[in-house]
């Protein structure tokens, strides 16, 4: 397993080591210690999520504030994504930043977003299944959001706008401006 230090601090792209033989395959999907040996971050997941999606759904850009703030380990069982998070950090360098990474489940990547983020992620192939630990339990009064297509992100989802498919709530989210001024 290594995991890849981003430009956005305690944000890593964590690679499995895959173990192939004649039956398929093995990895650890999640291991405590070597997760905190390689990145020096304590995590005690508390929740796993799973979603399945058609291409072109996005979900997002999403976090939980306050005590139900999350840290999440994101990645893709079947299919492939773009996977999106944006530092909301106020006292971060990297402030407003964001960072994209290709989760498939051919690559087997997994991307830790830290407590502090939105994340979200838009799907590129139909049936795609979608997998991640919570560091905090749901809490529907801690969801809050920024609208995926917001102009001082820009964000590059690179697929056609037009062709996106959002939730109702998901439409409804505030600009990054409006969020952070009342956050
Ligand atoms: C996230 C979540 C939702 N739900 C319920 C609420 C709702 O009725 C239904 C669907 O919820 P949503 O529309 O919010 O699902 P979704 O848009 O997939 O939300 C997820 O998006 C990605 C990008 C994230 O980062 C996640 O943390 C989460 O916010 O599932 C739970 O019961 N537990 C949960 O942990």
């Amino acid at each position: 397993m290594i995991a890849k230090e981003t430009h956005l601090k305690d944000c890593f792209v964590i690679e499995p080591t895959v173990f192939e033989d004649a039956r398929g395959y093995f990895f650890e999907s999640f291991n405590k210690a070597k997760f905190l040996e390689l990145t020096g971050l304590e995590v005690d997941f508390v929740q796993d999520n799973q979603s399945k999606s058609s291409k072109g759904v996005l979900r997002g850009l999403h976090l939980q504030t306050g005590d139900f703030a999350q840290a999440k380990l994101v990645r893709v069982i079947e299919g492939a994504v773009l996977d999106v998070c944006v530092d909301l950090r106020k006292d971060s360098d990297t402030y407003g930043q964001h960072l994209s990474v290709v989760l498939t489940a051919a690559n087997k990547k997994q991307f830790f977003v830290p407590k502090g983020f939105a994340h979200g992620f838009v799907v590129l192939e139909d049936d795609t299944i979608f997998s991640y630990k919570c560091d905090e339990y749901y809490n529907k009064n801690s969801e809050a959001g920024i609208a995926y297509n917001d102009s001082t992100l820009n964000i590059d989802w690179q697929l056609p706008m037009e062709t996106l498919i959002l939730s109702e709530k998901d439409q409804a989210l505030p600009s990054f401006k409006t969020y952070s001024d009342g956050n």
